[in-house]
């Protein structure tokens, strides 16, 4: 049996240092499953809610608890989400909190796995699983809402398409994270940091470009294999009445799409993320039409890994890509029918970390639990690296 029989929750600090709200499980058997909810800062306006840590941990033990502890098994994750949903009573987690929610969700999972002596992935995927392991995505410059004062395009990430292994591909966003650095030392910019570990040097955006191409390609001429670069533009965080507002001019939404199919055409984008407004679905549409056929077109803010609202991209044709972070959600059940919702209809998947971590590893097994083609969980930085080595490890294993 792994009847859930007790979840203790607490208050412990995130990467940027705020509060974030971790969940024990422990289940009859013996089993013992430990998670932490992540957070976001260019948060999509239709996001599950995030409750203050402390309020989050109160409401839950109050409301959820009690139909969990002693009353599910962990290993039903599709029970324990269930369980989760009627407590709360809401859409969007407001009552106890998608931190509160996601944390014993993915707490439960890791005590159901433990429970039957499966590796996570295993656990929420089968047994066939951990044969395709998901390409990572890497954040290597960056501004927005992770830094000031750098780009207005939130991500520049590595994208190491042609790698043969996980392993080569960690080492190769590794190297473009490391030959950025020397590309910027070397012409006198500044190398600060962003909330994700990325570098976040005081340049324009076109600069980035420039020094973004210039290190995929070379670390690619060394290492061997193709390396590409990709985009999140976190556009619902430039739009204003309207328009799209940079640093250096402001763009209407046919200047944005044509700008976006520039940059595709000029850099061979391999991935775009949230390029247009988070309710913009029809526009969205439009750019997929032109450039969809040539790069992944990925919906974020767009989606917040909703089920109905990827239904509505579905219909519409906006993207050929989802990002999936379980705590948009709130749950692990939430989250893995939109990747499969996805996939049925040739979205693929990237599962995504927060700008706002913890050391918890739980992403890299839904990615291949769930077999999603991407994972993007930046490139250097621990509550980074745990993601990516806990990944090394899988797929030593597997
Ligand atoms: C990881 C991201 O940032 P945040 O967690 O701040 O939403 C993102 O926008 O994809
Ligand atoms: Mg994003």
């Amino acid at each position: 049996m792994t009847r859930i029989t007790d979840i203790e929750l607490r208050r412990v600090l995130d990467s940027r240092g705020n509060t974030t709200v971790e969940a024990d499980v422990a289940t009859t058997s013996g089993g013992f499953g430990r998670a932490a909810a992540p957070s976001g800062a260019s948060t999509g306006e239709h996001e599950a809610i995030e409750l203050d840590a402390a309020d989050a941990i109160e409401r839950a033990e109050e409301a959820a608890l009690p139909l969990l502890e002693s009353e599910v098994d962990a290993e039903d994750q599709r029970a324990v989400d269930a369980a989760l949903h009627e407590a709360d009573g809401t859409e969007n987690f407001s009552e106890i909190g998608a931190n509160a929610a996601v944390a014993i969700s993915m707490a439960a999972a890791k005590a159901g796995a433990d429970s039957n002596g499966v590796p996570l992935y295993r656990h929420l995927g089968g047994t066939f699983r951990g044969q395709d392991m998901p390409t990572p995505l890497g954040n290597v410059i960056g501004g927005g809402e992770h830094a000031a004062e750098a780009t207005n395009i939130q991500e520049f990430l590595s994208a190491p398409v042609g790698a043969p292994s996980v392993e080569d591909a960690v080492l190769a966003n590794a190297a473009v994270h490391d030959r950025i650095k020397e590309l910027l030392q070397a012409e006198g910019v500044p190398t600060n940091k962003g909330d994700e570990g990325a570098w976040a040097p005081p340049i324009g955006d076109a600069k980035a470009f420039d020094i973004v191409d210039e290190a995929t390609t070379a670390v690619s001429e060394e290492l061997g294999f193709e390396i590409g670069f990709g985009l999140d533009m976190a556009a619902a965080e430039l739009y204003e009445d309207g328009d799209y507002v940079y640093d250096d001019g402001v763009k209407s939404t046919a200047e944005q799409i044509e700008y976006v199919a520039e940059m595709v055409r000029e850099y061979n984008l391999v991935y775009v993320e949230d390029p247009l407004d988070e309710n913009a679905f029809e526009a969205w549409a439009d750019l997929t039409d032109e450039v969809g056929s040539e790069t992944m077109i990925c919906g974020d803010d767009l989606y917040v890994t909703n089920v109905s609202r990827l239904q509505e991209g579905i219909d519409l044709g906006s993207s050929n890509s989802i990002l999936i972070k379980p705590n948009q959600i709130g749950t692990l059940t939430d989250a893995v029918d939109a990747i499969e919702l996805g996939a049925e209809h040739g979205i693929e998947s990237v599962v995504s970390h927060r700008s706002g971590e913890t050391e918890d590893t739980t992403i890299a097994h839904v990615a291949v639990g769930a077999a999603a083609p991407f994972i993007k969980t930046g490139t250097v930085g621990g509550e980074r690296t745990a993601k990516l080595n806990e990944l090394l490890r899988i797929e030593g294993q597997a």
